[in-house]
């Protein structure tokens, strides 16, 4: 990073707000952040002869220099608080889509992306796991209405998470004990139960990191 200093003052620990915006990084920041998932889709899977390789060097390294001018902290990337694209347009995530998020529960529309193959076709179930430990944290989120932590994920595999297929995934807080949620999920396709989770996100205490 240029500069690591924090834009915004804040007092320590985990923010309990998110800068959210629709703005930042500009009117085709949309159109960038595809282009992004694009290339590692393609990198996934592309073997280039060495000539294009070296192209594809060159053309990246002057890209990143570029972008090295550019650099912000986490709480003002657009990459994370752009709350009009897929996952906040937060690329390190499997791209999803927001249907409802109350108290009650977050019910969401995710999909894989070839970057996110696992083996034989299928979803890695690390990138399962990746898409409810943020939405189990943003369920958990919006039912204290405070910044939680996931103190355990556990992860049922049921059947098959497909690639390039729109998925249903579900979380909620099943139970509350003071600080301790004990959040549940599940993902679909179509009917059918590809995994669930039981885990546990612990409420953060006031400057808690
Ligand atoms: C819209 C935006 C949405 C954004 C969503 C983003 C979600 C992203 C979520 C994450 O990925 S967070 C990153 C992964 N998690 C971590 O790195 C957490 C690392 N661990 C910690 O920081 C602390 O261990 C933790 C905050 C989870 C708990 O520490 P605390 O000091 O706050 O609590 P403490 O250790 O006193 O435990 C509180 C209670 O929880 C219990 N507990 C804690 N960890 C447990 C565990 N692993 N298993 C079972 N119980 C556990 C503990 O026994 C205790 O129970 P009791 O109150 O009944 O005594």
């Amino acid at each position: 990073m240029s500069d690591s200093s924090p834009t915004v003052p804040h007092e320590g620990g985990f923010r309990p707000d998110l800068d959210i915006s629709t703005e930042r990084g500009g009117p085709h920041y949309a159109e960038f952040s595809e282009q992004v998932r694009t290339l590692m889709d393609k990198a996934r899977f592309a073997c280039p002869t060495d000539e294009l390789a070296v192209e594809a060097i060159a053309v990246l390294s002057e890209l990143n220099a570029k972008l090295d001018a550019h650099l912000v902290d986490e709480w003002t990337t657009p990459a994370g608080t752009r709350v009009d694209l897929p996952a906040r347009g937060n690329l390190t995530l499997p791209p999803y889509e927001i249907e409802e998020a109350t108290p009650e529960g977050v019910l969401a529309t995710v999909w894989f992306r070839p970057y996110h193959l696992g083996g034989n076709g299928v979803t890695h179930g690390g990138q399962v796991a990746v898409a409810f430990d943020d939405l189990g944290g943003m369920a958990s989120l919006v039912a204290v209405n405070g910044v939680c932590r996931t103190a355990y994920l556990k992860v049922n595999y049921r059947s098959l998470t497909p690639l390039n297929t729109r998925l249903t995934i579900r979380t909620w807080v099943e139970r509350r004990e003071g600080r301790k949620l004990f959040v549940a999920g599940t993902l679909h396709d179509g009917d059918r139960l590809c995994a669930d989770i039981e885990s546990l996100f612990i409420e953060l205490r006031p400057g808690q990191a």
